[in-house]
């Protein structure tokens, strides 16, 4: 409108009326055009900036990179004062195992301690592991024990990382909410890690067959209520605490990863990645983690540290109280990171009470800080104990096809234990 009333100020002859209409397409719709092509260069520039960043840091398989130290990891921690050795100069299998069985010396087991029966019961992802009986006293009673076993290595590194294993076993030293080590064999080939038998075995089994008319067997009550739920769960934390004090975190904290016994006596296991983590100081690439469990600031490939560990803590308990259902049943593996970014977490299973429901909540914080700490988490679980129900038994009519509930969880069916199907 400003525009033609100037030309209708102007008469024919006055040509500077003309003049300043050009300025005006001339100078702005240019000024515009450049601003706009500034803006997307610099968006373009950015793009291409956090590209290579994401590029420099590898990104691993499934959404799983490698990510630096966590906070707070120690210098010793990240496998210098904790001594994770890894003797380099070492050019065969056999220097490399003399040097080390002196290192490893107060754990040698002798091998015709242990029986020549193996019991296959898992692929572990390093080796195969066993259960066998180790003879120590009396013949008449041998000692239940499992081994993991490194059997035919593919190098030196596999051997070297198997070692590094053993180590770390030995720096973390006990604690009854840990697998134990009894000690190795690692003079020659076949390498041998001896850890305790939790003969029980894996709590996601455990789960699986409280979903069946199973009443006991081997002494374990297949029964789960709410107060042994938070008993089951502050063992766990209470392990999770451990490893922080030695500025560790776990990194996959799942019902997959934590044994049990007869008396519900919680044991968490799979230490790789935290080995990983001691060891290197970062995760490797190479190392993938289901990813329904994991904190967004994994999925996003940022730092990690024990607050992970406290989202993961939320999943289980809903594995709990589900019985073992997959985590977000309805959301497939891959979309997690975009289903969480809309900031959406899972709905309250029907059997959970909103006490246990509130700490679900606390844990799947998006902002890590704003998470508990472990101990916070613990005094709270301590206390929803106190009224916590012990009569109501959890109960859950489908029976899991491993192969359906593998799919939805996004793991290989392979990492599934084998003793569900045996039942
Ligand atoms: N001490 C044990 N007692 C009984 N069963 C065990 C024991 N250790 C491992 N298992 C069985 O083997 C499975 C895999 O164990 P674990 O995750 O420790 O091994 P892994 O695959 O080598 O993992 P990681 O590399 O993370 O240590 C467990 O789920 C359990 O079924």
């Amino acid at each position: 409108r400003g525009m033609a009333r100037i030309l209708l100020e102007c008469s024919l002859s006055d040509k500077l009326c003309v003049v300043r209409e050009q300025q005006y397409e001339i100078i702005i719709i240019p000024t515009i055009l450049v601003g706009i092509f500034l803006i997307l260069l610099a968006v373009i520039l950015w793009l291409f900036i956090r590209g290579q960043r994401a590029q420099q840091q590898s990104p691993g398989i499934r959404g799983i990179g490698p990510v630096p130290p966590s906070r707070g990891l120690s210098w010793e921690a990240a496998g210098h004062g904790g001594s994770v050795f890894v003797p380099l100069k070492e050019t065969s299998v056999e220097s490399l195992l003399r040097t080390t069985t002196h290192a490893l010396a107060k754990l040698q087991v002798p091998r015709e301690q242990l029986s020549e029966v193996l019991e296959q019961i898992h692929n572990g992802s390093c080796g195969t592991i066993y259960r066998t009986k180790m003879y120590t006293g009396d013949p008449a009673k041998p000692k239940s024990v499992v081994l993991k076993a490194l059997e035919e290595p593919t190098g030196l590194q596999e051997v070297q990382d198997f070692l590094g294993r053993v180590q770390f076993y030995q720096y973390l030293g006990k604690h009854r909410n840990l697998v134990q080590l009894e000690g190795c064999c690692t003079e020659k080939l076949p390498l041998y890690m001896v850890l305790e038998d939790v003969a029980q075995g894996d709590l996601l089994s455990f789960l699986w067959t409280c979903r069946r008319d199973v009443m006991t067997m081997d002494g374990l009550l297949y029964d789960l209520t709410e107060k042994q739920v938070y008993h089951i769960g502050r063992q766990v934390l209470m392990a999770l605490e451990f490893l922080q004090d030695k500025h560790l975190f776990h990194g996959d904290v799942a019902a997959r990863n934590i044994l049990i016994q007869s008396d519900l006596t919680a044991k968490l296991c799979g230490l790789g990645l935290a080995y990983e983590v001691h060891a290197r100081g970062a995760i490797p690439a190479t190392h993938s983690v289901p990813l329904k469990w994991l904190a967004p600031e994994r999925l996003l490939l940022r730092p990690a540290g024990i607050r992970g560990d406290v989202w993961s803590f939320g999943i289980l308990l809903y594995e709990m109280v589900t019985l073992g259902a997959p985590p977000y049943p309805e959301v497939p593996p891959t979309s997690i990171l975009q289903y969480l970014q809309r900031r959406k977490i899972m709905k309250r299973p029907s059997s959970c009470t909103h006490t246990m429901y509130g700490l679900m909540k606390s844990c799947w914080r998006w902002n890590e800080e704003s998470r508990p700490s472990l101990r916070e988490l613990r005094s709270r679980v301590e206390i929803a104990t106190r009224i916590a129900d012990d009569k109501a038994v959890f109960q859950v009519p489908e029976l899991v096809v491993p192969e359906l509930y593998a799919a939805v969880a996004g793991i290989s069916v392979d990492s599934l234990s084998y003793s569900y199907s045996i039942l």
